[in-house]
């Protein structure tokens, strides 16, 4: 006999008003990493997005994130290849204890303005875990081979 056991984190989600008749986020594919984010703009209203302008997309949805996870807003490469639309902080952080309101920072850096209307899929976000590091203060560094080259140090 075969137990079937989800594993996978759950992402509790409220859906506000102005979220209420949008597709919840969703894995497209199978094997998505990133779940689509839709656009929660006024049904019937256009937000218009200027060249080299930003706006701050709402997405209806409040959720709380399983500790020990972050979710990572990030952009969809076919709006970013086909309008120059990505998102402006990428990866978009989403800390586990955020209770507001999930939005997505985008910016306009192509040649034409975009528009923008309700439940259009803007990002995807992707779960991940997160380590959280305690921090110590020490005297010295130990010795390594690469010590303080970066930035093209090792060539390009
Ligand atoms: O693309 C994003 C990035 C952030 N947030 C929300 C969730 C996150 O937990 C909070 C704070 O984000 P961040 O830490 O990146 O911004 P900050 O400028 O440091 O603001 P704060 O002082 O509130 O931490 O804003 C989003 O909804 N979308
Ligand atoms: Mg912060």
């Amino acid at each position: 006999m075969t137990i079937h056991t989800d594993t996978r984190p759950t992402l509790n989600l409220i859906r506000l008003a102005h979220g209420q008749s949008l597709d919840l986020p969703a894995y497209e594919t199978k094997g998505a990493a990133g779940m689509d984010l839709r656009a929660a703009v006024e049904e019937g209203a256009t937000l218009t997005i200027a060249p080299g302008k930003r706006a701050l997309v709402p997405t209806g949805f409040i959720m709380e994130i399983p500790e020990g996870f972050e979710a990572q807003i990030r952009p969809r490469s076919g709006l970013a290849f086909k309008h120059g639309i990505t998102c402006l902080n990428t990866p978009g952080t989403v800390d586990s204890d955020y209770r507001g309101e999930v939005k997505v920072l985008l910016i306009n850096l192509g040649e034409e303005p975009f528009d923008i209307t309700r439940g259009m899929r803007i990002a995807q976000m992707v779960i991940a875990p997160v380590t959280q590091a305690r921090v110590a203060e020490i005297a010295e560094v130990s010795e390594t081979t690469r010590g303080a080259g970066g930035f093209g140090s090792t060539g390009v």
